[in-house]
């Protein structure tokens, strides 16, 4: 049988939101979490903030921003779950500030991005984007003017992480020269060379491709500037996010020819819903290929990322272990048969672990194991007791200075 929580477990709500794999549903549910309202799309903001008021857990994939002020109306919220790798639409910061775990599933669509780019790279390289779109309107643009085979063109990937170096090495095998540019030295695989500078690598690559998280220091960082720095006839793919290019200026050296193409996944604006209209300034010029933030979504990813993080969230809720958790200290915990469990989220500042001991010391209550791990902003305490004292201990331990979420597992 599961472990049971402080609450009992269909008392415990979970919002799933923008149609995450029903395996994530499965999961929740073979661990005996059935409370859970599953909507197709993000929500608007003010819907948001009703709907999260009473969720103990929420799961979101990448268009649903859960801002401070989001969260700040969130007071049971216990974790939130990325469906996906990147979590730049969850304040990270403030989910710290007030105790709530962020889990995210950081390789589980790392290869569905990387065939994309491989296949966006042959189709946009051979300027299909535009012959398609002229055979829709009844044209034929039979000519081999302007196409080009993938063997030995320079990729350049912009962002040698996850996605960036699987790329390399398929590239690689197309025949592919590959460069890269990380503002960390990387090991390159196979023959793949990291270059000193951004203009660098766009003074070189045939073809650019941006694989960075979204950071202040990554925002606009393709702007116009940078596009006139790439090569004539040169193609930009974007399957990072939406705010690492200037579009304006992308859909003026697609008009002016300067670039051959682009291929382009995210933007600075994206619909909520499949119901909403697509707006960009990239519509209607035919050799940019837009595709609607599928970069991640093949099946295979989907279900995986729906088991990985249904399960981090379940594993937290039932025992407290947070590992692989985007901004909490990670412990991985073992079972806690025959007692109580006590979760103590603090502020990492100095004594906050003697004030907890204190407590236990003063009740005379005994201790049957315990945890502790920091990183820079929180303190996470875990404390094993007899079940008899875990309802004494959690009522002292909630009134320490610095205690941001307790709460107990039975
Ligand atoms: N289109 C889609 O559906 C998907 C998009 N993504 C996006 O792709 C991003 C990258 O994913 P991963 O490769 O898994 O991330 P990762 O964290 O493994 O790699 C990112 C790399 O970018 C580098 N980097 C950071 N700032 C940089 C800068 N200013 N210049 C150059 N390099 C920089 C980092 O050092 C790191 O090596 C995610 O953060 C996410 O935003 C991820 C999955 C699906
Ligand atoms: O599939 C999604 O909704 C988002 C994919 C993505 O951008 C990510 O994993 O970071």
């Amino acid at each position: 049988m599961a472990p049971q929580t402080s609450l009992q477990k269909d008392k415990i709500r979970i919002l799933l939101l923008e149609g995450v794999h029903q395996s994530a549903v499965d999961v929740l549910a073979s661990r005996g979490y059935t409370n859970v309202e599953y909507l197709k799309t993000s929500l608007p903001e003010d819907e948001l903030i009703e709907k999260i008021a009473d969720a103990h857990f929420i799961g979101i994939r990448s268009r649903t921003q859960l801002t401070r002020k989001v969260l700040e109306q969130a007071p049971k919220l216990i974790a939130i779950g990325c469906f996906c790798i990147g979590t730049n639409q969850v304040d990270l910061q403030a989910a710290t500030e007030l105790g709530i775990a962020v889990f995210n599933a950081p390789y589980s669509n790392t290869r569905s991005v990387a065939e994309l780019i491989i296949a966006e790279t042959i189709l946009t390289l051979r300027g299909i984007p535009e012959k398609n779109a002229v055979c829709h309107r009844g044209g034929w643009l039979k000519s081999a003017k302007g196409s080009f085979e993938a063997r030995g063109k320079t990729l350049g990937i912009v962002g040698y992480g996850a996605i960036g170096s699987q790329l390399s090495v398929m590239a690689e095998a197309l025949g592919m020269r590959v460069i890269f540019f990380d503002v960390i030295t990387k090991l390159p695989l196979g023959n793949a060379m990291q270059v000193n500078s951004l203009d660098e690598l766009l003074a070189q690559a045939d073809v650019v491709t941006l694989h960075v998280p979204e950071l202040p220091s990554t925002r606009m960082m393709i702007g116009a500037e940078q596009l006139e720095r790439m090569k004539p006839g040169a193609i930009l793919l974007n399957a990072s996010r939406g705010t690492v290019v200037d579009i304006d200026a992308l859909a003026e050296v697609l008009k002016s020819g300067h670039l051959a193409g682009a291929a382009i996944d995210v933007f600075p604006v994206e619909p909520r819903g499949n119901e909403d209209e697509f707006q960009s300034p990239l519509r209607g010029i035919d050799n940019a290929l837009l595709t609607p933030h599928i970069g991640g979504s093949t099946m295979e990813a989907q279900e995986n990322i729906g088991i990985e993080v249904a399960e981090k969230l379940a594993i937290y809720s039932d025992n407290g272990t947070t590992t692989s958790s985007v901004n909490f200290p990670e412990v991985a915990l073992p079972g806690h048969p025959g007692v109580h469990r006590l979760l103590h989220i603090h502020k990492n500042v100095p004594g906050v672990l003697g004030a907890i001991n204190q407590v236990f010391s003063d009740n005379a209550i005994n201790i049957s194991a315990q945890f502790l791990q920091t990183n820079e902003t929180l303190g996470y305490v875990v404390i094993d007791v007899d079940a008899e004292y875990s309802d004494l201990a959690l009522e002292k331990i909630k009134d320490i200075p610095a205690t941001l979420r307790c709460r107990v597992l039975f």
